[in-house]
């Protein structure tokens, strides 16, 4: 085989075909990838030795049902995972976005996978039919054990979700407000310090990286709710439990692109966190002490009657873990980048500040709350145009069909077919949004605009899959943009907003450098 492919590079290297050896660099690339790719197509199907194998698979790459969708010519042939358009790393949705201005809304990304930027289409796919999550969630699970997230199992996910669903009602999240408040006021008062320090000093501003407290912030308020723990990550910058969490999201953002080596590779809870949840539920128990929040309801579902309603400690630490993974980051960027587009903008910026201003304070009351800012207008636009244009899963959600299905009555898509619903292409597809690239809030304050959009704006997703902390985070994102608006200017450093320009999206949308440092000064 070796030879065999030596030969073949030697060949297109041009080293024995003298006409081609005029650009040796260009034909060597040439010879090199072409190895490459014959390899992996050898490797790959080698398991594989049935001959009738590579008529069906020849077959349908050509004359299959998906081989009317356009899409690059190697992926007919390929049914390789996301990760081989993740190169450099984080930039999958980049590729996936250039795909679909090149092709159109349907795009045959592998041999078995399309993603899709037509807003009916993913009405019918996330909703409608709501089809099931594609295999690759499973790459996340820890032991084997599926969460809420990352189960494929309808049946599974119905009963997990009916469980956990009242931590997250409208109801339950507002008692769940002091915790915020009280993040809220150790960032307050973090960054007051900075400015004071820098006021002492003779500056009139201090530097703070806003994308950094406002990750330590999310995480802080998850700690709050979720695990029972201060992790004081705004005020100390750093906490075990995090710092394990963190290491597991950067492997799983690389195992979820690569779900075949998955597979081999074992997962387990870290023992560190495992033993430190199962203290926080223990003392809970033994102290009978009440708390309004999310690791309160899940503690008291081990003892309900109905084993159908039941949780494990094993359980309730594997889905707090998840939300601190899906809770802290999107809910933080997503705030970093409302802040980095009001710098960009400064009319959003005082447009907002005004509305806000406007609201009349009690006596000896010091911070806003969300019963005054949870139907403010246009800071909902604000947030709402944000999650437009970041969404924190740019990529997608990925989910299977399970049997025949025919998109918006047109387009045949057969069993085992991978789709995507690709978010960001939709959010800022010129056929739903006028100046689909540009900040404008006040497309949102339009409700014929916004309801005619509904499907297009996807960001928490939508069907039975959708964000359950959706409300969550909405009212975080409130108190907390609310209130540092209110209490501090913040200015754009241009070099920091150059190097923002860089976005990856690991598991979350961020930045490259997941630094974005401003100006602040003290307002009130
Ligand atoms: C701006 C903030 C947030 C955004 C944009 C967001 C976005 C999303 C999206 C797009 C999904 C579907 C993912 C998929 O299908 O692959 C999802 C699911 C989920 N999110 Fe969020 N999320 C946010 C905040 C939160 C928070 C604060 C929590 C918990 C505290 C949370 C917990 C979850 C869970 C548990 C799921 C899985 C739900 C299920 O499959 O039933 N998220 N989120």
């Amino acid at each position: 085989m070796s030879t065999l492919l030596n030969r073949l590079q030697e060949l297109v290297a041009g080293s024995t075909v003298p006409y081609l050896s005029f650009n040796r660099d260009i034909v060597d690339k040439v010879g090199r990838t072409t190895g490459l790719l014959v390899a992996t197509y050898v490797v790959t199907t080698a398991s594989r030795t049935l001959p009738i194998y590579h008529f069906i698979r020849a077959y349908s790459a050509f004359f299959g049902p998906l081989s009317k969708y356009p899409g690059p010519f190697l992926a007919k042939l390929f049914d390789w995972g996301d990760g081989y358009y993740d190169s450099p790393a984080g930039t999958r949705y980049l590729k996936l976005m250039e795909l679909h201005k090149k092709y159109g809304h349907i795009v045959r990304i592998a041999q078995n996978k399309l993603s899709i930027s037509d807003k009916d289409m993913i009405q019918q796919i996330l909703v409608t039919d709501d089809l099931p999550k594609g295999h690759n969630y499973e790459a996340y699970q820890i032991d084997g054990h599926p969460t809420m997230f990352d189960t494929t199992d309808k049946t599974f996910h119905k009963s997990r979700r009916r469980i956990v669903s009242p931590a997250f009602s409208l109801r339950y999240i507002g008692t769940m407000e002091p915790l915020m408040r009280t993040a809220t006021a150790n960032l307050d008062g973090v960054i007051t310090k900075s400015i004071n320090e820098a006021n002492a000093e003779g500056r009139e501003y201090a530097k703070v990286d806003l994308w950094m407290m406002l990750q330590h912030f999310a995480m802080d308020i998850i700690g709050l709710a979720a695990f029972g723990t201060e992790f004081n990550m705004v005020t100390t910058g750093h906490h075990p439990l995090t710092t394990i969490i963190s290491n597991r999201l950067k492997f799983t953002s690389f195992i979820g692109l690569h779900p075949k080596i998955s597979r081999w590779i074992p997962k387990s809870q870290d023992p560190y966190l495992v033993n430190f949840m199962k203290d926080v539920i223990q003392r809970r128990i033994d102290s009978g002490e009440k708390r309004q929040d999310i690791l309160d309801y899940l503690i008291g579902t081990l003892n309900t009657k109905s084993e159908d309603d039941r949780l494990k400690i094993d359980d309730i630490i594997n889905e707090v873990v998840l939300f601190l993974i899906a809770g802290s980051e999107t809910t933080s960027n997503t705030m970093g980048f409302l802040f980095m587009e009001m710098l960009n903008n400064p009319h959003v910026y005082e447009k907002l500040r005004n509305e806000i201003d406007a609201i009349e304070m009690e006596e000896g009351q010091t911070m806003l709350q969300n019963n005054q800012v949870k139907a403010l207008p246009y800071l909902n636009a604000v947030i709402e145009e944000a999650l437009r244009l970041h969404p924190a899963n740019p990529g997608g959600a990925l989910r299977r069909t399970v049997n025949d299905i025919t998109l918006v009555g047109k387009h045949h898509i057969p069993k085992n077919t991978t789709v995507i619903a690709m978010s960001m292409a939709t959010q800022t597809h010129p056929d739903y949004w006028e100046e689909a690239d540009r900040f404008m809030p006040e497309r949102w304050l339009d409700p014929a605009e916004a309801k005619e959009n509904a499907m297009a704006w996807f960001p928490f997703s939508a069907g039975s899959r959708n964000c359950i902390g959706k409300a969550f985070s909405l009212q975080e994102m409130r108190i907390c943009v609310s209130n540092l608006v209110k209490r501090f200017e913040f200015l754009p450093i241009e070099s920091s907003m150059e190097d923002a320009k860089d976005r990856r999206q690991f598991i979350t949308l961020g930045i490259a450098k997941n630094t974005f440092k401003v100006r602040a000064v003290l307002r009130t």
